[in-house]
């Protein structure tokens, strides 16, 4: 703990991820950016250097987890968790940064006035680096150049029922209207693509199993959300579009091709669709909703092969948390419980676990899990990769221990998880925030983080 809440001079060790590769190599910092690599240096011959130099040893030295998907609900529902506490349990997962989304936050973030309301209770409570989405909802169309001018990375929209009556979904002439509003600038719409497509409804099934939920939010549903965005995208050629959360692989060969013809349509998937399945839900585990929807093992096979081939850009939490009485209400009936997973703090192990076993490497999940969400904030020159003058924003992990998910290690508000119980392997050994060591095994330092705003 020699350096901890210190502002380092660098850090040095053996399997150091620069240019795609672990090397061993000596990192130099200063006023919290990144100044001199030096490769080939092994730690040994560094830890000799002047100054406060890390020492990382074997462990994995990678750019800070960048997470874009996180629902903080402070203001307003506060209750359900909060900057301080989301934030907190981020750092100690590895994450330096994290993108706001807009909504379960009362006001969500779809006006100027709104995202001031928001920065204000933001001030002084943050961990780590944070940014935010706006959001699209009826009649906004005249606050979105205002928020992006304000530094918003971009919007949320759902083609569905959001779960929250302040946030109301959009048809397809207003997302029409959104894209032509936004033109020309460099903010990004993304999509909860789902769409109510009728097929449905079956009030006869019995609302304590997950087959029930599963079969009320058919693939159709995201595949025809997703063909809508398809025709919107092609119209509106240059304006960046993302799919938040895919769960579905039946929409892979559609973004394949959009990719191919050119398109800028970035996705996204998350933890819990690459990794739990319906197999392991019994009944009333409403811990497991979200949507859309944890699919069959033959979809998540899918989606790592959509990782693998790229048309799946990046993996994100969608921390979507709130508290024990909604996830499980009295009768713990999966219709009637939120639809959100809580799983910030636990992202780089649970996919570790995972992407080693199928042969995944570790320069692959850091694209994953930090460039690519760094680049969809329109971040990536300074942020989710180590080179010079980016921020010096890391995590040093150890990628063979393994460990517990208990409700005690949770630092998120709610522990609610359904990884509790489970053994993941990676664990975080340390968080460096623009060079500033402010985090180390299971201790923090002084509130640094910086909101990402004009
Ligand atoms: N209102 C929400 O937070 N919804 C979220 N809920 C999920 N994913 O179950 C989401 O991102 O759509
Ligand atoms: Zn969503
Ligand atoms: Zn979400």
């Amino acid at each position: 703990m020699q350096f901890l809440g210190k502002k380092l001079d660098g850090i040095c060790g053996k399997r150091v991820l620069l240019d795609g590769e672990l090397i061993p190599a000596t990192i130099k910092i200063s006023d919290g950016k990144i100044t001199e690599i030096q490769r080939h240096v092994a730690g040994e011959n560094a830890a000799n250097m002047e100054g406060s130099i890390f020492n990382a040893g074997n462990h994995v030295v990678m750019p800070g987890i960048f997470d874009s998907h996180v629902h903080i609900n402070e203001p307003g529902r506060t209750e359900w968790e909060g900057f301080f506490t989301a934030t907190k349990a981020a750092l100690a997962g590895g994450i330096t940064t994290i993108i706001d989304m807009p909504l379960n936050s009362i006001p969500p973030t779809t006006t100027l006035d709104n995202l001031a309301i928001k920065l204000d209770s933001a001030k002084a409570k943050c961990h780590t680096d944070l940014g935010f989405w706006g959001g699209v909802v009826p009649g906004n169309i005249d606050s979105l150049k205002p928020l992006i001018n304000k530094g918003v990375i971009g919007f949320k929209c759902f083609l569905i029922c959001s779960g929250v009556d302040e946030f109301p979904h959009v048809n397809e002439d207003e997302v029409d209207q959104a894209l032509n509003e936004i033109k020309g600038t460099n903010a990004v719409l993304a999509f909860h693509a789902e769409t109510d497509c009728g097929t449905c409804a079956n009030n006869n099934a019995d609302p304590t199993q997950y087959s029930s939920f599963l079969a009320s939010r058919p693939d159709e549903m995201e595949l025809d959300a997703i063909k809508m965005v398809d025709r919107l995208c092609r119209k509106h050629k240059n304006v960046r579009c993302h799919i938040v959360h895919l769960s579905t692989a039946k929409a892979l060969p559609i973004l394949s091709k959009l990719k191919e013809d050119g398109f800028p349509i970035t996705v996204e998937t998350c933890p819990h669709y690459l990794t739990l399945n319906p197999q392991e839900i019994s009944d009333r585990q409403t811990q497991y909703k979200c949507c859309p929807p944890i699919r069959d093992t033959e979809n998540q096979n899918k989606l790592w092969n959509g990782l693998k081939t790229g048309v799946i850009d990046m993996i994100v939490s969608d921390h979507s948390p709130c508290t024990v009485d909604l996830k499980q209400p009295g009768k713990k009936d999966f219709m009637e419980a939120w639809g959100g997973i809580s799983s910030v703090q636990f992202g780089l192990p649970i996919i570790w676990s995972q992407a080693e076993s199928r042969g995944f490497d570790i320069p692959t999940l850091s694209r994953w899990m930090s460039e690519e969400p760094a680049r969809l904030a329109g971040m990536s020159n300074v942020k989710g990769k180590l080179e010079i003058n980016y921020n010096a924003d890391i995590v040093i992990w150890n990628d063979e221990k393994t460990f517990e998910v208990t409700e005690d290690i949770v630092l998120h508000r709610n522990k609610i998880t359904p990884y509790k119980g489970k053994t993941l392997k990676g664990k975080v050994l340390a968080t460096i925030l623009r060079g500033q060591l402010v985090y180390e095994d299971g201790n923090f330092s002084n509130i640094n983080g910086r909101l990402l705003i004009n």
